[in-house]
């Protein structure tokens, strides 16, 4: 049985983010996901998870600046102090909240920039964040994102980040496979996710075209469920979908794939 973390940047952005964890609680979601609480104190997203019986099952380092266009830092020359810091606030937020697994996002290319040389900082980065997160016993996720959705973001398919894992080598990097992205860019997900599924630690869903529930548009997600409980995929899978409308209303799809009781 497929298990589902909810997204709390997605779902329920109607409340409060500090209210959403209630009501994936209520929808009975047992984990959470999100892009960041850092706002907040560590201790009271302790407090959120452990008052609503949530596990924690990712987040991202710090993006940097999103307004002034970063989309992470990992790739970007000059950010190196800024990178490193990053690194660490996530772990501590990591350790604080029992959550073994952060996603790092890669950021975007500039005009005229070599995308090789990014590519070298963006996998020296990613060492620099493996070797610490190892001694936490953290995993650090790549995730390919379509460049339509986020134009010029340096990892756009699962192949790049395939091969990336298998250059780095190291435990402590592992796949972020988002079904979402990766129809977009390549399709024949079925196949794809088989192949890579012994890089992937953590899997996402939305229905394609439009990001919303995963039960319309041209992916077949129970047909892509029942295959990854063929398969043998014990991880969790991510609900980061923007909802049609309220989530719960939308949520009818789940039902089936939900514990009873
Ligand atoms: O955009 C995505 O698909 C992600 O997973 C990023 O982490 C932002 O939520
Ligand atoms: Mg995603």
């Amino acid at each position: 049985m497929p298990r589902f973390s909810a997204n709390l940047s997605f779902l329920f952005a109607d409340l409060p983010f500090e209210k959403r964890f209630e009501a994936a609680a209520a929808a009975g979601f047992g984990a959470v996901e999100y892009i960041g609480a850092y706002d907040l104190p560590m201790a009271s997203v302790k407090s959120l998870l452990v008052d609503n019986g949530l596990e924690q099952v990712l987040f991202n380092m710090p993006l940097g600046d999103w307004d002034k266009g970063d989309r992470g830092l990992a790739c970007r020359p000059g950010r190196e102090d800024e990178f490193r810091d990053s690194v660490v606030q996530s772990l501590d937020y990591a350790a604080a909240t029992d959550c073994k697994m952060i996603h790092c996002m890669s950021g975007v290319t500039g005009k005229g920039e070599n995308a090789g040389e990014l590519a070298r900082l963006y996998c020296d980065n990613l060492l620099y964040a493996a070797d610490l997160a190892e001694q936490a016993g953290v995993k650090i996720l790549l995730e390919p994102i379509n460049p339509i959705d986020m134009p010029g973001y340096l990892l756009n398919s699962i192949e790049q980040a395939a091969v990336i894992l298998q250059q780095l080598d190291h435990s402590s990097l592992a796949l972020q496979f988002d079904i979402y992205h990766s129809q977009i860019v390549g399709g024949n997900i079925a196949a794809r996710l088989d192949k890579h599924l012994d890089q992937t630690a953590h899997i996402q869903i939305a229905g394609v075209p439009g990001r919303h529930e995963p039960d319309s548009g041209e992916l077949n997600y129970p047909f892509l469920f029942y295959m990854l409980d063929r398969v043998g995929y014990e991880g969790w899978i991510g609900c980061e979908y923007k909802p049609h409308g309220d989530t719960n209303a939308g949520l009818e799809w789940i039902r089936p794939w939900m514990p009873k009781g």
